[in-house]
């Protein structure tokens, strides 16, 4: 429909996958100007407890790959920090690049990282479904990691040789012991806003913590994620990369900080 291009902006194209919501106030991601923040002495330390055992499957969703875990009880969860309930873990995954200058979805100070680490919890305290709480503005609780280039990340090493086997859209493989608080880094600050989630259907119904400090990985880590494909086994192959979304405008909106 429309002029190629023209269409994606101004035609019905853009009626399907805007690349803003309409009306939307609290969208992400967004760039993170480090002397904009402001430091909440009442945000508490992040408390994270997850059972490896809760760890179900790689799943190629044909955006990203996703590390599901089971979440029908509180084994694995998230308490404290800018939360006023615990938060149960669904799955996390990750954002890249093609190449190494970008790929995250949120910036700091306008530097984009090759990659970004999403957790992503529901506040099953409040809600009995995980699509109910994706409805509601305290329904999410999504931890971000930065990844940089740097030495290679033995945790991550597991999550990497498993994913020749989700190469393709809609592949899935069992997975069923990983710890992914070994994917977290060891300094305990954090940015936090309210925000959306960053794919359709874009509801704004997630408190982003980001973490100050990013996790190193190296170079042949990073390969192994954009050797993966959008696209399904017997399609013309499309490697899985720039799966990021634009920043969005902050709006009115504060980035609390953990730390001084
Ligand atoms: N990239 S993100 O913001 O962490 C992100 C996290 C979760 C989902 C998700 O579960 N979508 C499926 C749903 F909820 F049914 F819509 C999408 C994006
Ligand atoms: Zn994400």
């Amino acid at each position: 429909w429309g002029l190629k291009g023209v269409g994606s902006a101004l035609g019905p194209d853009c009626m399907k996958h805007p690349l803003t919501i309409p009306g939307g106030t609290r969208q992400s991601p967004i760039n993170i100007q480090w002397r904009d923040s402001v430091y909440d002495p009442f945000l508490k330390p992040l408390k994270i407890s997850y059972d490896p055992a809760t760890c179900l499957h790689i799943w190629n969703n044909g955006y990203s790959f996703l590390v599901e875990f089971d979440d029908s009880t509180d084994r694995s969860i998230i308490d404290g920090g800018p939360l006023e309930n615990q938060y149960r873990l669904k799955q996390f995954h990750f954002h890249w690049g093609a190449i190494n200058d970008w790929g995250s979805e949120h910036t700091v100070d306008c530097k984009f990282y090759p990659a970004e680490l999403h957790l992503v919890h529901w506040n099953a305290v409040v809600y009995p479904t995980f699509e109910e709480a994706v409805m509601e503005g305290d329904g999410l609780a999504v931890i971000g990691v930065f990844l940089k280039l740097g030495a290679r990340h033995e945790g991550l090493q597991t999550l990497v040789d498993a994913l020749p086997a989700v190469k393709h859209k809609d592949t899935v493989i069992e997975f069923d012991v990983f710890d992914p608080s070994c994917l977290m880094p060891s300094c305990p600050d954090y940015w936090t806003y309210a925000g959306s989630l960053t794919t359709p259907p874009l509801t704004e119904s997630v408190t982003w913590i980001i973490k100050k400090q990013p996790i190193e990985v190296d170079e042949d880590q990073l390969e192994a994620f954009r050797m993966l494909l959008f696209t399904s086994d017997g399609e013309e192959e499309k490697r899985m990369v720039d799966n990021f979304r634009p920043l969005q405008p902050l709006m009115n909106r504060t980035v609390r900080s953990s730390f001084q």
